[in-house]
């Protein structure tokens, strides 16, 4: 198949080259011209995992329908925060049965929509949307770390096409039903790792960790249950596999993001430094659309809302959790 990868950040490269060496030919938008000649020349990003060789059966353009032209498929994996724009425009430039798969990570900002219901919005085809997300670290599976993934969609027949074009020995991949769990575990998990990383970065130590990815986890259950998605979701790999790998993985950008605010780097410099994204900090901000809409209590969230975002110092986010009002363990999931 041909397959339209949009995006070419660590990912969208990383994805690329799976369905390469599955077997897919790959044409792979990227946002800047000088990345697409790069890749087209040396098959190699040069600015994201850059030791990697590409397949030959990559090929990249910054042209946008160029790249949708021949697409029998759509990998979209841009940041979160142009999934409406993207979906607008590829509307125009694919055909209305033509699958797409969701692989960033995040909620809509003042909306609260999640990705597929975006999709449908601009796009539309409930049935040919699917989203896949899991314990994914792009360093690693672009070179063939075995990993798993869950591709989820409301139509079975999608979420096997997506499993059956990534799936490797190396690469295993389930299925799910339930979309809407496995887009609120994405988005939220990162948040949580933004905390995890606070907390290590003000030099709190593993219980605060577990802590903080255990209580996470309530989070995301109260969420999820509250949106109609399937609370067993979280225990699974876009739940707690992905909770965990993000938490305690220094390739996590959330997680190192959060280490070097606690020491006083600012979101600004961490993005320009690195020029990857922070999908936590925005999740942080948009969550709160849907924590108010089911009238639900997400601390962590909040407390990482404020201290990236308004000014909450350190000390008052530690008390702000922990002198919650007493109660017993699993009140509210
Ligand atoms: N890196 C991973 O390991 C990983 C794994 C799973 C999911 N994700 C998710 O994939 C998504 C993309 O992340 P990534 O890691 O591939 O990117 P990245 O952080 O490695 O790089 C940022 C990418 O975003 C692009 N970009 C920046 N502003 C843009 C804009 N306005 N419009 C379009 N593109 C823009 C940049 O050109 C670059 O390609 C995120 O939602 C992330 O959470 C990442
Ligand atoms: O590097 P992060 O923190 O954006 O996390 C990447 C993936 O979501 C891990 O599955």
């Amino acid at each position: 198949m041909t397959i339209a990868v949009i995006g070419a950040g660590s990912w969208g490269t990383a994805l690329a080259q799976a369905l390469a060496k599955n077997g897919s030919q790959v044409s792979l938008w990227a946002r800047r011209a000088s990345v697409a000649r790069a890749i087209e020349s040396s098959h190699r990003n040069p600015d994201y995992l850059s030791s990697v060789e590409l397949s030959s059966s990559i090929r990249a353009s910054s042209d946008l329908a160029e790249v949708a032209r021949e697409a029998e498929a759509v990998v979209l994996v841009t940041p979160s925060k142009v999934m409406r724009s993207t979906a607008r425009e590829l509307s125009r430039l694919v055909g209305p049965d033509v699958p797409v798969l969701v692989c960033f990570k995040g909620v809509e900002e003042g909306t609260g929509c999640l990705p597929l219901e975006v999709l449908e919005q601009e796009m539309g085809g409930a049935d040919r949307l699917a989203v896949l997300s899991g314990p994914n670290h792009a360093e690693e599976v672009a070179v063939g770390i075995p990993a798993a993934t869950v591709v989820a969609s409301p139509s079975a027949q999608t979420a096997d096409l997506f499993q059956q074009l990534f799936s490797a020995p190396q690469f295993r991949v389930y299925t799910s039903s339930d979309a809407v769990g496995v887009e609120l575990c994405a988005a939220a998990k990162n948040v949580i790792a933004i905390a995890v990383g606070l907390s290590y970065g003000v030099g709190y130590g593993d219980n605060t960790a577990a802590m903080l990815i255990t209580r996470g986890m309530a989070e995301m259950s109260r969420l999820v249950s509250k949106a109609e998605g399937d609370p067993l979701t979280c225990m699974g790999l876009a739940g707690a596999g992905d909770l965990i790998a993000t938490c305690m993985s220094h390739h996590s950008r959330n997680r190192r993001f959060g280490e070097a605010f606690a020491q006083g780097m600012t979101l600004d410099r961490f993005s320009e430094e690195t020029h990857m994204v922070v999908e936590g900090a925005l999740a942080c901000r948009n969550l709160a659309v849907l924590e108010r809409r089911y009238r639900i209590e997400l601390p962590i969230t909040d407390v990482v809302r404020g201290l990236i975002w308004e000014g909450l110092a350190i000390d008052e986010a530690r008390d702000a959790l922990n002198t919650r009002s007493l109660k017993p363990e699993f009140y509210g999931i």
